[in-house]
């Protein structure tokens, strides 16, 4: 059994969901994998099954009616971790802007060294982003600017999807009470642990473009994210 669970959520991945699986099995260290899929059209969720049958006992699949969001998708899939003995639970995107090869530099900050929760970040060394439009460039690192200063909370790259949490992160953190189903999801968890007090440690990593199948990117998560800022610091003010 590993002590370790990648979530990859996903939408009409069926170009990378076989590679960003093998490339996760490939480590040097044991992780497991969970997809939750929300009935992709282009049926990457029947492409997880198929490959269950290599990698019984480490893939597993959680299976939705409909695309209900980023965010929810990973509620989903947190508290299923939860119910297994996973310790270090792992958010990655399956278009490979994440690169797996990374997973193991997440895992050690929070294994090995002091880390809570330890996010792959792309604002720690300038901006290492690459072939993303500048247009959005732009918006990523505004939005993390605007986090920072509505927020006052020190994470350099709060919308990144590339994450490691330790079990006990998401066992305080009440899952139930997550609002946002977008984006804005990253910034809630990050946040929202921050009040905890956990400790969240950024490893600087390169984020590449997808080069295969399109971004779920839409106005109603831009403006999600603009206006659930000041909403949750509002309320953690009231909650004080
Ligand atoms: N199950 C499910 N999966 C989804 C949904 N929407 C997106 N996904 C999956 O979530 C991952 C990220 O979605 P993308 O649409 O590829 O994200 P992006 O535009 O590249 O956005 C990146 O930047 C954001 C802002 O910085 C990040 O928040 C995000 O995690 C990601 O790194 C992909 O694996 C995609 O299939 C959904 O409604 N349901």
């Amino acid at each position: 059994m590993s002590d370790a669970v990648v979530i990859i959520p996903t939408y009409n991945e069926i170009e990378n969901i076989e590679a960003i699986i093998r490339a996760v099995f490939s480590q040097e260290k044991d992780f497991h994998v969970l997809v939750v899929d929300d009935n992709s059209p282009d049926k990457t969720g029947e492409k997880v099954k198929i490959l269950q049958k290599e990698f019984k006992d480490q893939l597993f699949l959680l299976e939705r009616k409909a695309k209900s969001g980023l965010g929810t998708a990973y509620i989903a899939g947190f508290e299923w971790a939860l119910e297994k003995t996973y310790q270090f639970i792992f958010e990655m995107d399956a278009d490979f802007s994440h690169n797996p090869d990374d997973l193991v530099r997440l895992y050690d900050a929070c294994a090995n060294d002091n880390a809570d929760i330890a996010v792959g970040s792309r604002y720690v060394k300038g901006i290492t982003v690459v072939n993303w439009p500048l247009s959005r460039i732009l918006l990523s690192y505004g939005a993390s600017r605007y986090v920072r200063l509505i927020t006052r909370m020190k994470v350099k790259d709060s919308t990144a999807g590339f994450v490691c949490y330790k079990r006990k992160v998401l066992e305080t953190i009440n899952l139930k009470k997550i609002k946002f189903i977008g984006y804005a999801f990253q910034i809630e968890m990050k946040f929202k642990a921050h009040k905890k007090g956990f400790i969240i440690k950024e490893i600087p990593v390169i984020f590449k473009d997808r080069t295969k199948g399109n971004s779920k990117m839409s106005g109603s998560i831009i403006s999600e994210a603009i206006f659930g800022v000041i909403n949750l610091k509002l309320k953690s003010l009231f909650a004080k």
